[in-house]
């Protein structure tokens, strides 16, 4: 099965993680975590902050990794670096997502979430937790 390299960036600004739905293609109407796949010769971190430009006009500070996620789909196998991001600059415009929406750990699971990132969610949730409040 082939494998597809994506990076995902967890944007944070205090206890808030941004998400997008995705308007098109077999995960309409399912939320992620903005990004995308790698192309040959970038790292992670530069794939992530191209990525955040073109789906959201935005710059982004890329920090800790949280994990990768390895998940078999139908029909690839996705290994997702997902990262601690801040914005830095722009407004998050919506280029490319359907709707987009600033989730707490109350609301974390009120969205629908591709397969995958399931167990990342989990994660993401016990870490605002843990926040100095
Ligand atoms: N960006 C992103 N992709 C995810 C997440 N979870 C998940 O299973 N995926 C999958 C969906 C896609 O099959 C794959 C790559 O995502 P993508 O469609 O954003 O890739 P891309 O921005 O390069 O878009 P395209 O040019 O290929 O249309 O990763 C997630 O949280 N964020
Ligand atoms: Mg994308």
């Amino acid at each position: 099965m082939k494998t597809i390299r994506v990076v995902a960036a967890v944007i944070r600004d205090g206890e808030k993680i941004f998400a997008t739905m995705r308007g098109y293609g077999d995960f309409r109407g399912l939320w992620e975590f903005p990004g995308g796949k790698i192309e040959s010769g970038e790292t992670p971190q530069e794939a992530l902050k191209r990525e955040i430009r073109e789906e959201l006009a935005s710059e982004i500070a890329v920090g800790e990794l949280i994990d990768t996620v390895e998940f078999d789909y139908p029909t690839f196998h996705l290994s997702m670096d997902c990262f601690w991001c801040q914005l830095i600059r722009g407004n998050l415009e919506l280029l490319e997502a359907a709707e987009a929406r600033w989730l707490t750990k109350e609301t974390l699971k009120s969205v629908e979430w591709l397969p995958a990132d399931l167990a990342l969610v989990d994660k993401i949730e016990k870490a605002l937790t843990l926040l100095p409040s």
